[in-house]
């Protein structure tokens, strides 16, 4: 099946209240696991390659482990640059045939936010690519002063619901990446704080009033950080202190309120790893990368299963 745009994923994600799993890949074994576990599971997938990935891994062998995973597959896969943060990436990715990308601008004013992202909408739709924004800030372990109960500061990090619309109709961007308390890493919240599920249903409802329709919402830090992992890393040697992410029943809530895309990268790093050291840690001799890197793979390949089946219910949704 040839490559695919998530504009077609996302009405289908946002008509059976499903989320798209945006898997980050920067090897083959990443690769490898993530397009097995969601060719089994029959799930449709975003394959999402970041800045620093093209720098590690080269664009060109990126590009040619996707091509090779999309010719061994079925389901239905885009590949989408995650964070662009300039109109050059964007343009590079678009004419390498990425079918969707990122513009991340939301470090910049507001107006200045709208007028990149903009450019890169216009350029994207005349190449049959489509975008990606971001407006508000991933705020990580540090919540602004005033925000936690969940008032709508327009100063603050979180997305502000008017601001949103405005945003939208400006740019034309096809989906928008909110920030509602999520963030990258593994080290999201401190105590007991959670996302912000009511901003992200005015953020919903306000786009929807504005006449924008069931719009795609995008979740980014959507990592949980499963305990299994870091008991597993700090077991065999790691040092994980004080690990959280988002509970895996925020995210369902989000799925359910219109997030069509969930970003998951910190998840797999952590799959990867536990499996890693586990081997390394009970055989120390071991120095075939395959009696490591197999094992990790197979983990990680079933924690993705486990994502889109018990998490962003795209299982068995590829051809819908
Ligand atoms: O948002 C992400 C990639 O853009 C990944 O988030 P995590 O760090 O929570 O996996
Ligand atoms: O959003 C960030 C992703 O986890 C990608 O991270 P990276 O820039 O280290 O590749
Ligand atoms: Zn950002
Ligand atoms: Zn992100």
């Amino acid at each position: 099946m040839p490559l695919t745009t998530t504009r077609e994923l996302f009405a289908k994600a946002l008509k059976g209240k499903y989320a798209i799993g945006a898997f980050n890949v920067n090897n083959m074994e990443l690769v490898q696991a993530i397009v097995e576990a969601c060719e089994e599971e029959k799930a449709p997938l975003i394959l999402q390659i970041s800045k620093g990935a093209r720098q590690y891994a080269n664009p060109v062998y990126l590009k040619k482990l996707i091509e090779a995973a999309v010719s061994l597959s079925n389901i239905p896969i885009a590949v989408h640059l995650d964070h662009g943060d300039s109109f050059e990436l964007c343009k590079q990715c678009i004419d390498e045939g990425f079918t969707s990308v990122m513009i991340d601008a939301s470090y910049e004013p507001f107006d200045k936010n709208v007028e990149i992202t903009r450019k890169v909408v216009e350029y994207a739709h005349k190449h049959n690519c489509v975008v990606e924004a971001e407006l508000g800030h991933l705020v990580g372990v540090q919540f602004d002063e005033g925000e936690e109960g969940g008032g709508y500061s327009k100063s603050g990090h979180y997305t502000d619901p008017d601001e949103a619309v405005k945003f939208v109709k400006l740019t034309g961007c096809d989906s928008l990446a909110v920030a509602i308390g999520n963030s990258h890493g593994a080290y999201k919240f401190k105590g007991d704080q959670r996302l912000d599920l009511e901003r992200l249903k005015a953020i919903k409802k306000a786009l929807m009033d504005a006449g924008l329709g069931d719009y795609p919402l995008v979740l980014h830090g959507a990592s949980s950080v499963p305990q299994y992992l870091v008991d597993e890393i700090n077991k065999y040697g790691g040092k994980l202190q004080d690990a959280r992410g988002v509970p895996e029943a925020d995210i369902e809530v989000a799925r359910r309120l219109g997030c069509a895309k969930v970003n998951i990268d910190t998840d797999l790093r952590l799959a990867l790893t536990a499996g890693i050291r586990k081997v390394l840690w009970e055989k120390p001799s071991e120095i075939d990368p395959r009696k490591y890197l197999g094992p990790a793979r197979a983990m990680v390949k079933e924690l993705v299963r486990h994502k889109v089946r018990n998490v962003l219910c795209c299982a068995g949704h590829a051809f819908d």
